[in-house]
């Protein structure tokens, strides 16, 4: 059913009531999508307004602006087409049935624009990541760190080492074609090696950062636990700035987990409330704080709460996972070792705690120059670095120069996988369904 012939069309901007919305047409029968819903082919490359109409009745369906790019130099490479419309359900809504109910049109499915633009060439595969977390970008820094990803800063480098262990391996090669003769004119096999511990020093320095650009990616997370009442909900909501989580003076209120996504200057941090930890009889209450318990495993930095009407848990000592909040200072005085003192009723110390979460997640998110952003990249390199060290020590041994070769040719096959020159086929589905509709 879904022909990679077809044309294909869907809404490229935000779904519901807009200003404008756009609608993205590509494939070879774009061309008579214009010809018969705007009378023909407006202006190459430019914005033309035009009377959009029902080929089927000939009814009026939207006046708006229309774009024609023809292929190859167009972002899928496809011939293709744009309707910008009046941003109506109802506009939209024609528009689509009219361009899908032509022969060959259909409805695009999720990337699908990108994976004709990546199939047509015109991205690498580390550039769609790139397209795909530029589209999810909450944050300055997740922005500044997709843009570069989309413009090529990993596959440059990625290439870069790749044509290095291809020339590296073209040498050891040479040196096998000359092991009959008497002259080998150099050591080629010990340059090759020269070149691909080089290369691999570069690598492992990447993969050495950490994992910052995954984290900037995913968000810095940070979640608020402590016993009943402690105010955890209180505080999420404050610095949520909305009351995302329900508030009450009944301990045991929280029991699902609740997510809220804050930009802490620039920076992506998820802001997780809990139950309240305690032993309970309630099951539901239970499976909260089983919950709670899990997510606070997994989390980058730990809230621990206790109100200064209660007794700490003692000690309180902060750790680089865990910072302790004493919390409901307007309800008393006895402060002492219990940590950040805050209260969300008078707002008194949430600047301090807001500054102590930034500096944790700016410190665990590094300094937004990451190249690694995805465990995939983080597997090809490893997997590059593993095959280089096989080729190190094949040699250390006097094997035959075969097998060096051999893991030389390994190396820049996974480093091949990141730009998606090889193996694309197992990635590309998983890459591409992540995407929402009309990109
Ligand atoms: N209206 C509109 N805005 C948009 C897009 C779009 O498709 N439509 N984009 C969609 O993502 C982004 C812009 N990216 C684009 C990338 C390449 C080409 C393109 O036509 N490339 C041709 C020609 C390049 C040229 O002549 O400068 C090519 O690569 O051959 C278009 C948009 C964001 N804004
Ligand atoms: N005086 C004062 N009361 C607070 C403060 N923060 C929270 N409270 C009150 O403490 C009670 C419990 O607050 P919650 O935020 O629901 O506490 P919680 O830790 O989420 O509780 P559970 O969900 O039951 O685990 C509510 O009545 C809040 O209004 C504060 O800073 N000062
Ligand atoms: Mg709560």
């Amino acid at each position: 059913m879904t022909r990679s012939t077809d044309t294909i069309a869907a809404l490229a901007s935000g779904f519901g009531r807009s200003g404008v919305a756009v609608v993205r047409i590509s494939g070879a029968g774009s061309r008579f999508v214009l010809e018969t819903m705007v009378g023909g082919l407006p202006e190459p490359r430019r914005l033309s307004l035009r009377p959009i109409s029902d080929p089927a009745t000939g009814e009026l369906l939207d006046r708006g602006l229309v774009a024609w790019f023809p292929g190859p130099h167009s972002f899928t490479g496809e011939d293709a087409a744009e309707f910008h419309l009046h941003g109506s359900r109802a506009v939209i809504a024609a528009v689509l049935a009219a361009v899908t109910g032509l022969p060959d049109c259909r409805v695009a499915e999720p990337g699908e624009f990108t994976r004709r633009a990546f199939l047509a060439g015109k991205l690498d595969l580390s550039s769609v990541e790139g397209l795909a977390d530029l589209i999810d970008a909450e944050t300055e820094a997740q922005r500044r760190q997709a843009l570069r990803q989309m413009d090529g800063a990993l596959a440059q480098r990625v290439e870069n080492w790749r044509g290095r262990l291809l020339h590296a391996l073209a040498l050891a090669e040479a040196e096998l074609d000359f092991v009959d003769e008497a002259d080998v004119p150099e050591d080629l096999l010990g340059e090759a090696l020269v070149d691909a511990a080089s290369v691999r020093g570069e690598i492992a320095v990447e993969l050495a950062k950490g994992r910052g650009g995954e984290r900037l990616r995913e968000g810095f997370t940070v979640v608020i636990t402590g016993p009943p009442n402690a105010g955890k909900s209180t505080l999420l909501n404050a610095l949520a700035h909305r009351p995302a989580a329900i508030v009450s003076p009944i301990p045991g209120t929280t029991r699902d987990i609740i997510e809220v996504h804050c930009d802490l200057g620039g920076l992506p941090v998820v802001l997780v409330d809990t139950a309240g930890l305690r032993d309970t009889r309630d099951p539901i209450e239970q499976e909260g704080v089983d919950r709670a318990r899990a997510r606070a495993a997994t989390a980058d930095l730990v809230l621990r709460l206790s109100a200064i009407d209660s007794p700490p848990e003692l000690p309180c000592q902060d750790d680089a996972g865990v910072l302790h909040v004493c919390t409901k200072a307007d309800l008393g005085t006895t402060t002492d070792g219990r940590g950040l003192v805050i209260s969300a009723l008078t707002g008194a110390g949430l600047d301090e705690l807001l500054a102590a979460i930034r500096e944790r997640a700016a410190g665990a998110l590094g300094g937004g120059q990451a190249l690694i952003t995805r465990e995939r990249h983080r597997h090809a390199l490893t997997d590059t670095v593993e095959a280089l060290d096989r080729a190190a020590s094949a040699a250390e041994q006097r094997l035959p120069a075969e097998l060096i070769a051999e893991d030389l040719r390994l190396a820049a096959r996974a480093l091949g996988r990141v730009t998606g020159r090889v193996d694309v086929d197992d990635v590309l589905d998983r890459i591409f369904s992540s995407f929402c509709i009309g990109k």
